[in-house]
């Protein structure tokens, strides 16, 4: 099954045609690295498909069912987003932060409570969960925001430039949480500048290029065609 269907998208900013039809899938399980230069529209793509970017044509599903356009509650349920940036609200703490991800994916109370502790311990953030986003350092800020995406069980993952920011323990510790999210059937799209950093997850790539997908494939198949393609 397909767990996300990107068909024929379009976005443009002003008279800037940011991405151009652009279509890919998805399947369950998979882990694929998007990967291209410095503002070829990796993260636009991303906000994209999050529906924090909108887009002028095109159409992104879920699951083959859940179409962003006629079904945007469900599908954003079944998503789950972390930016290169932390996107935290200055005046919710650390907690905070969770419990409201928590009542968005609709996570009974215990379970949610039972994730929190264990997210924060693997994360090194015991004794953060009252602090407010300005009194945490970068890294602590993207461990926060790493926690909030992990803590429901979604089929689709997106992550912008994993591991940006993070301690190596941290990093460690992610690998592993994801590994185990993969294994229970998570699909992940996760962009890059570093592929070698994300080879043990990634099984595929999508490569884009001013906007355009340039080229997909295996993981094992993208330096042959990245020699190929001069890029
Ligand atoms: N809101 C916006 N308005 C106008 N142009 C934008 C906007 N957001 C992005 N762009 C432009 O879109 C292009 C793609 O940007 P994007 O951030 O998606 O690239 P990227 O592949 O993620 O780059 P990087 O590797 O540097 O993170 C760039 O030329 C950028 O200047």
């Amino acid at each position: 099954m397909n767990v996300l269907d990107v068909h024929e998208l379009h976005v443009d900013v002003l008279s800037t045609r940011l991405l151009n039809n652009v279509s890919f899938s998805i399947e369950k399980g998979s882990v694929v690295a998007l990967v291209g230069h410095n503002g070829a529209g990796k993260s636009t793509l991303m906000k994209t498909i999050m529906g924090i970017q909108e887009k002028s044509n095109g159409e992104i599903t879920l699951e083959e069912t859940y179409s962003q356009d006629k079904h945007f509650l469900e599908f954003k349920r079944r998503i789950a987003f972390i930016p290169e940036e932390p996107l935290l609200m200055s005046e919710l703490t650390a907690m905070q932060h969770f419990q409201l991800y928590g009542k968005s994916y609709g996570i009974q109370e215990e379970e949610l409570m039972k994730r929190i502790e264990r997210y924060i311990e693997g994360f090194e953030l015991t004794g953060k969960l009252d602090e407010y986003p300005e009194s945490l350092s970068k890294g602590m800020r993207q461990k926060v925001q790493t926690i909030c995406a992990m803590l429901p069980d979604v089929p689709l993952l997106l992550i912008d430039e994993p591991f940006m920011g993070l301690d190596i323990y941290a990093i460690d510790y992610f690998e592993e949480l994801l590994k185990e999210k993969i294994a229970n059937g998570t699909a992940i799209l996760l962009t890059t500048h570093q592929l070698e950093r994300v080879k043990g997850l990634a099984n595929q790539f999508i490569m884009l290029q001013e906007g355009e997908l340039l080229h997909k494939g295996l993981i094992e198949e993208f330096e042959t065609i990245k020699r190929r393609s001069d890029v």
